[in-house]
């Protein structure tokens, strides 16, 4: 396979062997004359007395007579002691190259060397080019070699993704073939199964530019939600999150990671298709259809009368639930998971986030934002909103949709913005277009945020 020697580099060099306690005098001196390698040290022992040690100079000191030290420096060093230098031999070897060098080695010439990866907890995925597959062990041999124990596996994608869930396929090439790692983002743990779920480490700075929007409190639904980058950090802000995902291994380890992070009380887990969630989220419950609006003074006035009554930390009780007239019903609108779809957070105890920041409101009364992370099509899933809010019930602003997408070269913002129009059926006002990152010397994402439309609402009361 790879014959390691190959690799030895071995180097002539002169040390001068000198009393242990003048070290580091001597280094001072000799500053710019001492070997100078990444992690080799230009002190080392003396095999022959332990009172010693053998300062190696550097490979511009090429004779014993030292002519390239300035004759100061060397003055300097004889009144300290009596020196004497002894030839000193070194080798480099194939543990002490790095990846990069041993792989341009190795590789044709001109290639463009794989030594960098994408870290998955302890699994490195690597791209391989076509033309350096016939290469591919050997790479995988001296990326795993360069970066264990860190890096325990070492995985190729094969082919395109082509799967709805966005899942590569790989195959392993050095390592042990577990899949299952945990991740860590802005504080969050992260547990995955690679080989199962999506799961993109490049989005970390995205998912948290976008929770940061979130405030304690808010109502968020996230329609492709994966293993909750975004959910669980909203969460953790104190947002209530209805997140979904059609796939069923994605929903299990969301639902471990709300458990893991110590959200599971304001994560609601989904598995179905995005727009049937979403319509479902706005579904009314039968006792609601001929409700009357409520205004939002009325429920705010309400909230802080209980806050009076409930002490913080104390189960969001039921007496006080039922003083706020919109406050929402225990019967509404069929199980999911054997939560209720639409009633979320009103057992929460943490002390941490105010009784009077916790939403109030069920989700077809009202949502604040929507994360749509399916770059390919999501802007297609917005029609997902055609005629979707109950305008009945429906209070305060429409959510903030945060729509991602690629948007290619040859395309422009407005015709992005045209489409999101047209799935919508409706006009978008100030429409926020946030390049997230290049994905392609030809295609970036972006992120679309724009305040849903009023024309998204239905006055149909079945809705
Ligand atoms: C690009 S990933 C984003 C996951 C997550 N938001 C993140 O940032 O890591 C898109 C997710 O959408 C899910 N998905 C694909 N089609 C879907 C659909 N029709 N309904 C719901 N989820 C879907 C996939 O399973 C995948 O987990």
């Amino acid at each position: 396979m790879l014959d390691e020697s190959k690799f030895d580099v071995h180097l002539k060099l002169w040390a001068l062997r000198i009393p242990r306690e003048l070290c580091k005098v001597a280094t001072r001196i000799l500053n710019g004359y001492l070997l100078d390698k990444p992690r080799v040290k230009p002190i080392t022992e003396d095999p022959t007395s332990d009172k010693n040690r053998y300062m190696i100079l550097s490979e511009k000191v090429e004779t014993p007579e030292l002519p390239e030290i300035p004759v100061e420096k060397l003055d300097e060093l004889k009144k300290l002691c009596e020196m004497e230098v002894v030839p000193y031999s070194l080798t480099l070897g194939y543990s002490y190259w790095s990846a990069d060098h041993i792989l341009k080695q190795v590789l044709p010439a001109g290639v463009e060397v794989p030594s960098s990866f994408e870290t998955i907890g302890h699994i490195a995925h690597l791209n391989i080019h076509d033309e350096l597959l016939p290469f591919k062990d050997v790479i995988a041999k001296v990326i795993y070699d360069k970066n264990h124990p860190r890096i325990r596996t070492i995985v190729n994608k094969v082919g395109s993704i082509s799967n709805e869930f966005r899942v590569p396929k790989f195959e392993i090439l050095a390592g042990d073939s577990d899949m299952v790692t945990e991740v860590k983002q802005y504080g969050a743990t992260f547990k995955l199964d690679y080989g199962l779920v999506y799961w993109n480490s490049r989005l970390e700075h995205e998912h948290i530019r976008l929770v940061s929007q979130f405030r304690p409190g808010e109502i968020i639904c996230d329609m492709f939600a994966g293993i909750g980058p975004f959910a669980v950090p909203a969460a953790q802000k104190g947002c209530i999150v209805y997140a979904n995902d059609l796939n069923p291994d994605s929903v299990r380890y969301l639902k471990i990671n709300a458990k893991v992070n110590k959200v599971d009380d304001l994560v609601i887990a989904f598995n179905m298709d995005a727009r049937k969630f979403m319509a479902q989220l706005m579904t009314l419950p039968a006792a609601h259809e001929d409700k009357p609006v409520v205004s939002k003074v009325e429920t705010v006035e309400d909230m802080k009368r209980d806050q009076e009554q409930v002490t913080v930390g104390a189960k969001y009780s039921s007496d006080a639930a039922s003083t706020a007239s919109v406050k929402g019903t225990q019967d509404y609108c069929g199980e999911e998971n054997g939560k209720d779809l639409g009633a979320a957070g009103k057992g929460r105890k943490n002390k941490r986030i105010k009784l009077s920041e916790l939403p109030n409101l069920n989700t077809w009364e009202h949502v604040d934002h929507v994360i749509m992370n399916l770059p390919a099509s999501a802007i297609e899933f917005l029609d997902a909103f055609k005629k979707l809010i109950p305008r009945q019930c429906w209070q305060g602003d429409l959510p903030l949709i945060h729509c991602y997408c690629f948007i290619r070269a040859n395309e422009t913002q407005e015709m992005i913005i045209k489409v999101a129009e047209s799935a919508l059926g409706a006009q978008i006002k100030d429409p926020i277009l946030h390049r997230v990152r290049d994905v392609a010397p030809n295609k970036a994402m972006f992120c679309l945020t724009f305040r849903l439309p009023e024309g998204c609402f239905t006055d149909d009361a079945s809705t």
